[in-house]
């Protein structure tokens, strides 16, 4: 059953004009602020769902190595990934080691989901085939 929290404000009610700076700030400068912000919801957009991807991406191959009892983390994959992504963010003028920091917190994630997932798949006597939901890697 789906839970909701009323705590947190629904997508429906974002605001995207509040701030804790509404009223102390020059409206000009406010403006802009709102305008650069705009933006910056669009890109959060967009990671939400590029992330999304990335995780369904991943569960086929949590579900892939726990069928063939692989382990869940390889370091000669990440090695070469680390590598390249350090590349190709030095080329966009992005900081390489926040971009490796990010990359090993997604991929310290992934490796959860594929343990979850094996654990699953043990439990199931090793004949569970990739169809059910795993416990609940999908969630942070
Ligand atoms: O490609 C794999 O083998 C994965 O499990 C995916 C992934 C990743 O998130 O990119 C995660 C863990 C591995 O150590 C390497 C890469």
């Amino acid at each position: 059953m789906t839970e909701l929290n009323h705590d947190l404000p629904d997508t429906d009610s974002y605001n995207p004009a509040a701030s804790s700076l509404a009223g102390h700030v020059d409206p000009a400068v406010m403006a802009e602020l709102l305008s650069i912000r705009s933006s910056i919801d669009n890109i959060d957009a967009t990671l939400v769902y590029l992330l999304a991807e990335r995780f369904k991406a991943t569960q086929k191959v949590g579900f892939l190595k726990a069928a063939h009892r692989l382990p869940a983390g390889d370091p000669g994959r990440e090695t070469a990934q680390i590598a390249r992504l350090r590349r190709l963010a030095e080329d966009a003028q992005l900081d390489p080691a926040f971009a490796e920091k990010f990359l090993n917190f997604i991929i310290g994630e992934v490796i959860r989901h594929h343990e979850a997932i094996a654990e699953d798949h043990n439990a199931a006597g090793g004949t569970s085939n990739g169809t059910a939901s795993p416990t609940a890697p999908l969630t942070a």
